[in-house]
C-alpha cells in the first residue's frame, strides 16, 4: 500500500472517530431531553383536581411534553447527518431537530435542517459558495458513525462533479440505489439544490410545482410541510395544515415521512376523504366520475336543489280544526320566491317559506272565523296552533322539506325522473344513464365534491345548536373575567406600578384561550369538521382532482395560501388536469407561481430512455426529467399469449422476485385483467398480494392496477399488457408512462399481443 493511501486511511479514521465522539456527545443531550420529558409529564399527570383553569393548563402541559417526547423519538435514527466548515473557522453540524449548549448560552450544537443557518448546506456549490469551504455528509446506522462524504467547495472541485449539480452525490446515490420498502422515507440528508428552493419558498399564494416522475415532488411536498410548521408554527397550529393525497394506499405510503421529521399535527387525506361521516369506498367506471367531476355539476346540483321547492300544480286541500283548509299555488308561489330571494341555503330559506306560509293560513282560517272580530292575539295563537299541526306540516314539507345533502343525492341519483329534470340542460342520455344507480350504493370518492357542493346549497338549520354555543361562549367570557378580576386583585397588592394583567390581556382573549385549549390538535379538530379552513394546503398528485374536488379544496383554503405538485404528463382521471392555468383560472386568475423540477431521482436512465418514447407521442411539451443514474440493468419484453398469462407469470415473478431479493416488485396490469387472473396469481404466490389494502404494499410482491400505483415506486417492474392499458382509455398513454416510471431498478414488459408502436424501441 502508498504512503499516501496510508495517510489518507489514517485521516480518515482519525475524523471518523471526532464525529462519533461529536455525535455521542449529541446523543448523550437527546437522552437527558427524553429523561427530563418524561419527568416532566409523569409530574402533570401525577397532579389532581385543582380549578378549571389549573385542569386546562395541565391538559396543555400534558399534550406539550407528549409532543416533545415524539419528536425527539422520531429523530433517533439518522439525527445527525450532516456538517458544515465555513471560511470564518466556524463549523455547525446539521440534524433533524437543533440542539443548544444551556450551559455556555445557548450555543447550537446540532442546528435543525430548517432553520435558516441550515440552508447553505441544501444551497451552497462551488460557483456560489456562500462564505461555506467544506459540506460533509456523515454516513450513520443508529448512534454509530460509519463513514463520511466530503465535499470542498472550490471551483476545481466543481469542474470533476456531475453536470447535474448534485449535492453530496455519493451520499445520495447511495440512498437512491438502496431496496425499496414499501414505505417511503424522508430526504432531509440529501436534499437538493432546486428541492430546497421549494421547500423554502414563502408561504403566501399558490405555487404550482410540475415535474417528471421521480423528481422528488411528494419528497419535496412532504418536506415543505415540515418547512412551513416550523417557520411559521404560531400561524399554521391554529389552522393546521392539511396534505391531501390520491388514494388510501398512497398515504399510507407516505404516512411515515412527517413523523420522521417530528411533524404530527398534519391532516392527511385523500380529496374523498374530506367529508366527516362519510367513507367513500365504492367503485365506478372512470367515465360516471368524470361525469361527476364537471364543472356544470355545479349547477346540475343547483337545479335539483330547486327542484326540492315545489308548489302545488292547482291546490292542494287538507283539514284543520274539522274545516278544510287550502294551499294553493299562488300563496306557495309568492312564499317560495321570498324564500329564494333571501339567497339562504335550502334548509335555512325553508324557514323563510314556512312562515309566510303560516301567515297565509292564518289570515285563511282568521278569515273564515271573521277576521274583524280577531285582534293580534288571536291571530298568534292561530298561527301558532298551524304550526303545531302534524297534517299542515307535513303538507308544507312535502313542498319545501328540510332535507341532508346524502337524501338528496341518494335521491337524485336513483329517480331517473328527477336526474332528467336537474341535468336537462347539461348531460345527455347516455350520461344520466352513467349516473343511476341503485339507493343506498356505497358513496364513492367523486361524490364526496358532490356532498359538499351540497352541503353549501342547503345549509343545515343549526339555530338550536347555535344557541347553545353562545350561551357557552357567553359563560367561558363570565368565567374569564372572573379570573381577571381575581389576578388583577392579586396584582394591586403586589405592586401599583406593574403592567397589568389587563393591559396586556382583554377576557374575550382569554377567553378564546381557554376554548383554543381543547386537547385536540387543529388537524384532529379539522379532520372532524366539513366547513374547517387551513392554514396552508398541500396537494400531491393535483392533476388528478376534478374540477368538482378543487372546489372542495378551495373552500378549505380561503386564503389560498397552497402548494400544488403534480405533473399534467401523469394525469390518469378522465376528469383529470391537462394544464395548471385550466386548474387556477378560475380561483386566482394568474395569480399562481409555477417552478418546475427537472432532475430525476427514481428512474435509471435505461427505463428513462423508453419512457421517453412515450412522452413524446403525447401531445405535451413536457421534457423528460433527467436521470441522476443508470442502473445496469437493460429493460426486456417477453412475449405470452393471453391465456398462458394465468400459468406463466407465476414463474417470471418468481424469477423477478430472485432478482430484487429483500426488495420489492410491482405487477401492474389493467383492471379487468387484475381482476380476472389477480386472485389465482396471488394464490400460487405466498409472497404476492392484490394491492386492496394500503399494507398490501408491504408485501415482496403486490399486484397493481396503474392507478393504484400513481405515486408509488418500486425496486422491479413487471408491466403485463400495455396495448390494453393503452388502448384501455383516452389517457392511456399517460396510464403507460406512470407505469414504466415506477421502478427503481428494473422494468420488464409483457405483452399478449404487438407491443404498442411507442414500445418498440424497447
Ligand atoms: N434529494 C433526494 N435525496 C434522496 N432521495 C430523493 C431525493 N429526491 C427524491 N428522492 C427519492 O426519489 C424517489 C422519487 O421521489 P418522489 O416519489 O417524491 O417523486 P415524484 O416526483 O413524486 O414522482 P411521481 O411523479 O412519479 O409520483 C423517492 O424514493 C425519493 O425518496
Amino acid at each position: 500500500m502508498s504512503n499516501a493511501r496510508v495517510d489518507r486511511d489514517t485521516v480518515r479514521a482519525q475524523e471518523i472517530t471526532a464525529e462519533q465522539q461529536y455525535l455521542s456527545m449529541l446523543y448523550a443531550k437527546l437522552d437527558a431531553l427524553r429523561q427530563e420529558t418524561t419527568q416532566r409529564l409523569k409530574e402533570t399527570l401525577r397532579a389532581s383536581g385543582g380549578t378549571p383553569q389549573a385542569r386546562t393548563e395541565r391538559d396543555i402541559s400534558t399534550r406539550m411534553y407528549t409532543d416533545k417526547l415524539t419528536q425527539l423519538s422520531a429523530v433517533e435514527h439518522g439525527m445527525c447527518f450532516g456538517r458544515l466548515d465555513l471560511d470564518s473557522g466556524e463549523t455547525f453540524h446539521v440534524g433533524r431537530l437543533g440542539l443548544f449548549d444551556e450551559d455556555h448560552e445557548y450555543e447550537p450544537l446540532l442546528v435543525d435542517w430548517r432553520a435558516p443557518a441550515a440552508r447553505p448546506f441544501y444551497l451552497a456549490t462551488a460557483a456560489a459558495r456562500d462564505g461555506v469551504g467544506r459540506r460533509r455528509h456523515l454516513r450513520t446506522s443508529w448512534r454509530k458513525v460509519l463513514d463520511y462524504e466530503d465535499e470542498v467547495l472550490d471551483l476545481d472541485a466543481a469542474e470533476q462533479g456531475s453536470d447535474l449539480g448534485l449535492a453530496g452525490e455519493a451520499t445520495l446515490l447511495a440512498r437512491l440505489d438502496a431496496r425499496r420498502t414499501g414505505q417511503m422515507q424522508d430526504i432531509v440528508a440529501t436534499i437538493q439544490g432546486e428541492q430546497d428552493r421549494i421547500i423554502r419558498a414563502g408561504m403566501n399564494g399558490v405555487l404550482v410545482v410540475q415535474g417528471g416522475p421521480g423528481t422528488g415532488k411528494t419528497a419535496v411536498a412532504l418536506h415543505r410541510a415540515a418547512y412551513l410548521l416550523y417557520t411559521f408554527r404560531e400561524q399554521l397550529s391554529k389552522r393546521g395544515v392539511l396534505v391531501v393525497g390520491p388514494n388510501p394506499t398512497f398515504l399510507r405510503y407516505i404516512g411515515q415521512v412527517l413523523p420522521s421529521l417530528g411533524e404530527t399535527g398534519v391532516l392527511l387525506s385523500t380529496a374523498g376523504g374530506l367529508y366527516p361521516g362519510i367513507t367513500a369506498t365504492g367503485e365506478e367506471s372512470a367515465r360516471t366520475a368524470e361525469i361527476k367531476g364537471r364543472a356544470s355539476m355545479v349547477d346540475v346540483l343547483a337545479a335539483a336543489v330547486r327542484d326540492r321547492q315545489q308548489v302545488p300544480a292547482d291546490y292542494t286541500e287538507l283539514t284543520f280544526d274539522h274545516e278544510a283548509l287550502r294551499i294553493d299555488r299562488r300563496t306557495a308561489t309568492q312564499a317560495r320566491t321570498r324564500a329564494r330571494r333571501s339567497r339562504r341555503p335550502h334548509n335555512l330559506a325553508r324557514r323563510i317559506f314556512r312562515n309566510e306560509m303560516f301567515s297565509a293560513l292564518t289570515l285563511q282560517v282568521a278569515d273564515r272565523l271573521g277576521r274583524d272580530l280577531l285582534d293580534r292575539r288571536d291571530l298568534d295563537d292561530i298561527n301558532r296552533e298551524l304550526r303545531a299541526d302534524a297534517v299542515v306540516s307535513k303538507a308544507l314539507d312535502e313542498l319545501w322539506p328540510e332535507i341532508t345533502p346524502q337524501e338528496l343525492l341518494d335521491d337524485l341519483l336513483c329517480s331517473p325522473e328527477r336526474l332528467a329534470t336537474a341535468t336537462r340542460k347539461h348531460l345527455d342520455d347516455d350520461e344520466r344513464d352513467e349516473l343511476l344507480r341503485l339507493p343506498g350504493t356505497t358513496w364513492t370518492p367523486a361524490d364526496v365534491p358532490l356532498l359538499d357542493e351540497l352541503a353549501e346549497l342547503l345549509g343545515a338549520d343549526d339555530a338550536q345548536e347555535r344557541a347553545e354555543r353562545e350561551h357557552q361562549q357567553r359563560e367561558e367570557l363570565a368565567y374569564a373575567q372572573g379570573v381577571l378580576h381575581i389576578m388583577e386583585q392579586d396584582e394591586e397588592l403586589a405592586d401599583e406600578e406593574r403592567l397589568r394583567v389587563s393591559d396586556v390581556l382583554d377576557a374575550e382573549l382569554l377567553a378564546e384561550r381557554f376554548r383554543s385549549t381543547s386537547d385536540l390538535t387543529a388537524a384532529e379538530r379539522a379532520a372532524e369538521d366539513r366547513t374547517w379552513t387551513f392554514g396552508h394546503v398541500i396537494v400531491d398528485e393535483a392533476q388528478e382532482l376534478s374540477p368538482m374536488a378543487w372546489r372542495v379544496l378551495m373552500r378549505r383554503c380561503p386564503s389560498r395560501s397552497m402548494t400544488l405538485v403534480g405533473d399534467v404528463a401523469q394525469t390518469g382521471a378522465l376528469a383529470g388536469a391537462n394544464s395548471w392555468h385550466d386548474v387556477l383560472h378560475p380561483y386566482v386568475q394568474d395569480r399562481w407561481k409555477l417552478v418546475e423540477l427537472t432532475i430525476n431521482y427514481r428512474t435509471p436512465a435505461e427505463i428513462m430512455a423508453i419512457a421517453a418514447d412515450v412522452l413524446s407521442e403525447m401531445d405535451t411539451d413536457l421534457v423528460v426529467p433527467r436521470s441522476v443514474r443508470t442502473s445496469g440493468h437493460r429493460p426486456w419484453t417477453r412475449r405470452l399469449p393471453s391465456d398462458g398469462l394465468a400459468t406463466e407469470l407465476p414463474a417470471m415473478i418468481i424469477d423477478e422476485l430472485h432478482e430484487v431479493g429483500d426488495g420489492r416488485l410491482a405487477v401492474l396490469m389493467p383492471p379487468e385483467l387484475l381482476a380476472g387472473i389477480g386472485p389465482r396469481l396471488a394464490e400460487s404466490l405466498p409472497d404476492a398480494a392484490i394491492g386492496t389494502r394500503p399494507d398490501d404494499l408491504e408485501s415482496p410482491c403486490v399486484l397493481l392496477t396503474v392507478d393504484q400505483a400513481k405515486g408509488l415506486e418500486f425496486d422491479s417492474v413487471l408491466v403485463v399488457d400495455p396495448a390494453t392499458i393503452v388502448a384501455e382509455s383516452e389517457r392511456g398513454l399517460n396510464d403507460l408512462y406512470v407505469a414504466l416510471t415506477r421502478a427503481t431498478q428494473r422494468l420488464g414488459v409483457v405483452h399478449p399481443d404487438e407491443l404498442p408502436a411507442v414500445l418498440r424501441g424497447m
